[in-house]
């Protein structure tokens, strides 16, 4: 298997040194709809594509891009990578998903040679299992291929699933021929039918024959040749190099008639008992390969230091995300209580100004050290705090995700506050993180456990940690521009009603697993549509992120 150093290329000049708050490591590859990145922040290490400045100025290609960015957080499952970030609103929107070590499949048959039999039955049971949890969640890949395929040692993971659509049709506006890379495409996608699940099953097979021999089905060439002869010439399987379960999945699969080709459940059907011996089934496979994600993001959901979005190479951003620190409008005002006036326009004129000093922030003067003791607290749910004008030594200990709530009681009728800014260190570690530009409250939650301590630039500026270990009850209403919601139980699906736009026509919402802070479902709402729904997948503890305005959860 490949090394990851041999697959990540040095930036080059002009390219963006930060994509929100992830920092750009090197370069991983390119394609049609943009570059791809390694990156590192609050997740780990992940992969961050950067749409093209071409498809970023076309309206259709963004509005489609949202609503496909949106559907991927649906898609669960091992076998598909997983999305972590993005931001939508930025010059050039970018996307997050976890950074899988392994080389895509089409580098790996380049460099090491086609797969033996019993990796074609791996591949092609891990590649009908994405598309089972893909087409489950309503998706189409639309541009299954090697390269969108990583290969690891515990077999597939596909990238890219569903944001194809985005650019097919942005690419086919420009142009009105097809678009895409021949040989992976089914002939109804390139005689500029609608694409359905069967046409992922068609791609399916050609990955296989690909894996096999190192040639696809219809062969390499001029792009129109190639296309020619996926509109009218049979495919060349080669029975001898492909493994015999696959014969008849792989010749069905490729039928030139979409209502011929078997569906993702079929083909599992089909393998199941042709896996490799000691290799487990698919179920067990399933939770053997879970346990083996990124451990648990450290500090998920919360407020990177001012000016990190953007770093001075950066190429991307309004700073504006979802589901990240810099979502939303600065609170409305000094005490939370949702009114707009002066005090909310000001805090959002000096954030601004904030986020261009970003060094002279994280070196703000700490004026007070307050150290909390929660050794005392409510454990049962509730929550226990200690505020900071409670200046007692002691140390705040989390043996489980906890919230961080910051409420801004400095006097801002005057000039020259900045707001409160808090350095959040980790006592063991030494580990730090500076909120800074806070005005009214806000509350983060914290997947990192273990002991910690506060450092505010102002006494005024009160900090709490809260305890999160129960249902909170429903339903609840939150105030405007309060951070995140209390954490709370859902059986799958989440009711939301927003009460207040904040001034807006939009509200942003991403729902979020408690227990490691991933992103489970994102929507927005509207103030013609103002009751949505999210969709956690499973019953979880969840919480919703950041909102931007006043939300009631009407049901969990
Ligand atoms: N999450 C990830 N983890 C590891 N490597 C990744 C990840 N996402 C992408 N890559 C690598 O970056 C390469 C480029 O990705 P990209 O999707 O742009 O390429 P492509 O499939 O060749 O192009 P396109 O589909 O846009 O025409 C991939 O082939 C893969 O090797």
């Amino acid at each position: 298997m490949d090394t990851t150093d041999a697959r990540i290329q040095p930036p080059r000049p002009g390219e963006p040194t930060t994509l929100g708050r992830h920092r750009v490591i090197g370069r991983l590859g390119s394609g049609g709809m943009g570059v791809v990145y390694l990156a590192d922040g609050p997740f780990g290490k992940v992969a961050v594509k950067l749409v093209r400045e071409e498809l970023a100025d076309d309206p259709d290609f963004r509005r489609r891009f949202q609503r496909e960015v949106q559907a991927c957080f649906r898609v669960g499952g091992t076998r598909t990578v997983r999305l972590v970030d993005f931001e939508l609103d930025a010059d050039r929107p970018w996307l997050a998903t976890e950074f899988v070590d392994a080389p895509n499949l089409a580098t790996h048959i380049r460099t090491i040679g086609r797969l033996g039999e019993d990796d074609q039955i791996t591949l092609a049971t891990g590649l009908a299992e994405a598309l089972l949890s893909i087409h489950a969640s309503g998706l189409i890949h639309r541009d299954l291929k090697p390269s969108n395929v990583l290969w690891t040692p515990h077999g597939p993971k596909v990238i890219d699933f569903g944001i194809a659509a985005a650019a097919d049709a942005a690419a086919l506006t420009v142009s009105g021929q097809f678009v895409g890379t021949p040989g992976w495409h089914s002939p109804e996608q390139v005689s500029g039918q609608d694409a359905t699940p069967a046409t992922d099953v068609f791609a399916w097979g050609a990955i296989l024959c690909f894996a096999a021999t190192g040639e696809p089905p219809f062969g390499s060439g001029p792009a129109p040749a190639v296309l020619h002869r996926v509109l009218l010439a049979e495919p060349t399987i080669d029975l001898d190099a492909l493994a015999a379960p696959l014969h008849g999945p792989v010749t069905s699969s490729l039928a030139r008639d979409p209502a011929e080709r078997p569906t993702a459940v079929d083909l599992l059907t089909a393998l199941v008992g042709a896996l490799p011996e000691g290799e487990p089934g698919l179920a067990t496979r399933q939770l053997q390969t879970s346990s083996a994600l990124p451990p648990t993001p450290p500090w998920s959901a919360t407020v990177a230091p001012a000016g990190a979005g953007q770093g001075p190479g950066s190429a991307a951003g309004t700073g504006k995300s979802p589901g990240s620190a810099n979502a939303g409008p600065p609170p409305a005002d000094g005490d939370g209580s949702g009114g707009r006036g002066k005090r909310g326009r000001r805090s959002r004129a000096r954030i601004a100004a904030l986020a261009g000093v970003a060094s002279i922030v994280a070196g703000a003067a700490v004026i007070a050290a307050v150290v909390l003791s929660l050794q005392g607290g409510d454990d049962d749910g509730g929550s226990s705090a200690s505020s900071s004008s409670d200046l007692d030594a002691g140390t705040f200990s989390a043996d489980a995700p906890w919230r961080l709530r910051i409420d801004n009681r400095i006097d801002s009728s005057g000039d020259g506050s900045s707001g409160c800014t808090i350095v959040v260190s980790d006592v063991t570690t030494g580990e730090s993180r500076t909120l800074s530009g806070l005005w009214g409250t806000k509350t983060y939650q914290v997947a990192q456990t273990g002991e910690f301590r506060f450092d505010v630039n102002n006494e005024q500026c009160e900090v709490q940690g809260l305890r999160t270990t129960g249902d909170t009850g429903l339903p609840f209403a939150q105030e405007s521009s309060v951070g995140d919601t209390e954490a709370f139980h859902t059986e799958g699906t989440v009711q939301v009603e927003v009460v207040d736009f904040n001034g807006g026509d939009k509200c942003e919402l991403a729902l979020h697993a408690l227990s490691d802070g991933r992103m489970l479902d994102f929507t927005t709402a509207s103030i013609n549509e103002n009751q949505v729904s999210l969709n956690a997948g499973q019953p979880d503890q969840v919480y919703l992120a950041e909102p931007s305005c006043g939300i009631r959860v009407l049901s969990g």
